[in-house]
This record gives C-alpha cells, structure tokens and sequence, in this order.
C-alpha cells in the first residue's frame, strides 16, 4: 500500500456520509475521526472516543461496546451492530463497531456510525399509526366500545378458554327502549350522545376481563367469564338502573331513557358464544314484550 493509497482511502472516508472514527480499544485515544465526525464534535486530537463523542463522561461510557469486538482470546470478533442515540447531539445512530489491529499491532475500534434519527422517526410514527389503526378496527367509532367483529373475535376466545376448563360463563344483551322516538323527536345527533353516555356510563360497571360491545344500533352485549346466572342477573339489573337515571340535556329538554336486557348463562362451558347470544337475544325480546326496562333470562 503506497503513501498515496493512504490518501485515497482517508479521502474517500472523508466524503462517507457517516461517522467513521478508530479508538484504541485500551487507552480509548482516538486515532482518526473523519470529517463528518469532525465536523460534528471537533478535532480528536489528543482526546479519548469518550471525552469527545458523547457528553457528561468522566470515563469510559457504561455502553462502550469494546468488550462484545473480541472474542474469548481477546481478538477481533467480528461486526456489532446496535443503535444510540448520542448524549452530544441527541441524534440517534446505527453503530457497526469491530475491533481490528492497527497497524502498530494494538486492537482498536473502528465505528461507522449512519445518522438514523430521520428513519428511526418515521418507524415510530408508522408503528404508531399500526396501533391506532388497529384499535380503530375494533372499536366502534361512536361509543369506543368493541365492535361487533372484536366482540366476537375476543368473545370466542373467552367461550374457548369456558369451554376447555369447564368454567362459568354469561352473556348479557341490552337495547335502549323506544330509541327511534328519542331520534326523531330530537334529532340523530342527540340520539348519537344518547348512546355515547349509555356507554360511558356502563363501562365502569363491567369488569377488565368482561368484553363490552356495541353490536350495532341501539345494541350492547356483553361477555362475563367465570359467571353464574345469579351473578350476571345482578350485572344486568346494576346496568339497567344505572341506564335508567343517565339524563340527557338538549336545551331545555331533559332526556331520559330505558333499557331491556336479555341474560344467558352456562355453569361449566357447555354452550357456544353463538348459542347464548340466540338465548340472550330470546330473553330480551320477552323483556321487551313485558313492558320494557326491566331484565328477562333463559334458564
Ligand atoms: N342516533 C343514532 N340512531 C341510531 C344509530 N343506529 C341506529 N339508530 C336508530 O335506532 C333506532 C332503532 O329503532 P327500533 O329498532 O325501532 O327500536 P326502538 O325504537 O328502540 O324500539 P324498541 O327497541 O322496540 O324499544 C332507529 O331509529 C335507528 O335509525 C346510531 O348510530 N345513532
């Protein structure tokens, strides 16, 4: 390699648009820090990678990646790869660290570090996005409760786990009464925060492993694992009386509405989510041809 060579390579790290610096692995002196890295933290000369590099250090940083370079015999490696965001600049880098010899034969660290905030940004933020978008796809738009797909789809998995253990397990419907004449007495946007307070005012009765949904309409269900008849029979007459007080101003109007349930319950996981929704729904269709606002069941 000619004196010439040497000038080639540094000119061609000089223009990377990385930071590319060598420590040595012992004294952490750093023995080259290219352009984009001087232009960054400054001049390296007669500095340790630690003084320079990253901010707040009085010694060596806690995640200095030296020991993961060589390997039981203490020689080169191989490549490490890992991602930090720097103390100086607080910008985020992916880091290839090896640990090679120099050419005096003493093991240094040679970092090609890429600038990585931009991407790492938009990662999260679509990540982010995913999330939302996911919860979007289950939860009713109006009330946030669980749509009628993810009431199924988490349902079905409560009924699996009853069936499997032989557990008790309830399923409660609920529809509001005479609904159609709130909306058309005073119009759909009312009738809209009619069901928005229906469920903000249900959802702290019901308990994190219970599954609360809107199935369409003016339609709740819900799901109550590891409950009996008698249990969900109290759920139920908890939830119509609490519905029954919610009051609704609209100017000087003051709205009030009921609800009819339906309850179905099986004591050790015999029947399926389909099975007790029929008998549910059976059961508030009775509630609702006995008058209304009140709790039928199937037993
Ligand atoms: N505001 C509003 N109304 C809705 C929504 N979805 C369905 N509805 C209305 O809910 C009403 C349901 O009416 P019905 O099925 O006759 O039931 P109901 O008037 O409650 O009568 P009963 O159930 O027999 O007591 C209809 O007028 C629908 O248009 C919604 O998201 N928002």
């Amino acid at each position: 390699m000619t004196k010439a060579h040497d000038g080639c390579f540094e000119a061609i790290l000089n223009n990377l648009d990385a930071l590319v610096y060598v420590a040595d692995m012992e004294s952490h002196e750093l023995l080259f820090l290219n352009r984009y890295g001087r232009h960054l933290y400054g001049e390296p000369a007669g500095k340790k990678c630690w003084q320079l590099l990253q901010a707040g250090q009085t010694g060596p940083c806690s995640f200095c990646s030296n020991p993961l370079l060589v390997d039981a015999h203490g020689e080169p490696a191989g490549v490490h790869v890992w991602e930090i965001q720097n103390t100086r600049n607080l910008r985020w880098y992916e880091c290839r660290d090896r640990a090679m010899r120099w050419e005096d034969g003493r093991l240094v660290r040679v970092e090609v570090a890429i600038d990585i905030t931009e991407s790492k940004r938009i990662k999260e933020e679509l990540a982010a996005a995913k999330l939302r978008a996911e919860a979007l796809a289950h939860a009713d738009e109006l009330t946030g409760l669980d749509n009628r797909r993810a009431f199924v789809s988490r349902g079905l998995q409560l009924f699996h786990h009853a069936s499997r253990h032989g557990r008790a397990i309830s399923v409660i419907m609920f529809d509001l009464d005479h609904f159609k004449l709130i909306n058309d007495t005073h119009g759909h946007y009312v009738g809209d925060r009619v069901l928005i307070a229906v469920a903000n005012n249900v959802r702290p009765l019901v308990r994190e492993s219970d599954i609360l949904g809107r199935l369409g309409g003016e339609e709740f269900a819900l799901i109550l694992p590891e409950t009996r008849l008698s249990e969900a029979l109290n759920v139920a007459e908890r939830l119509r009386a609490t519905i029954a007080d919610i009051l609704i101003e609209n100017g000087e109007a003051l709205i009030r509405c009921t609800s009819s349930f339906g309850v179905a319950a099986c004591d050790h996981g015999s029947k399926d989510l389909d099975e007790m929704l029929c008998e549910a729904d059976d059961a508030l269709y009775r509630a609702k041809e006995f008058g209304r606002n009140r709790v039928e069941y199937c037993g």
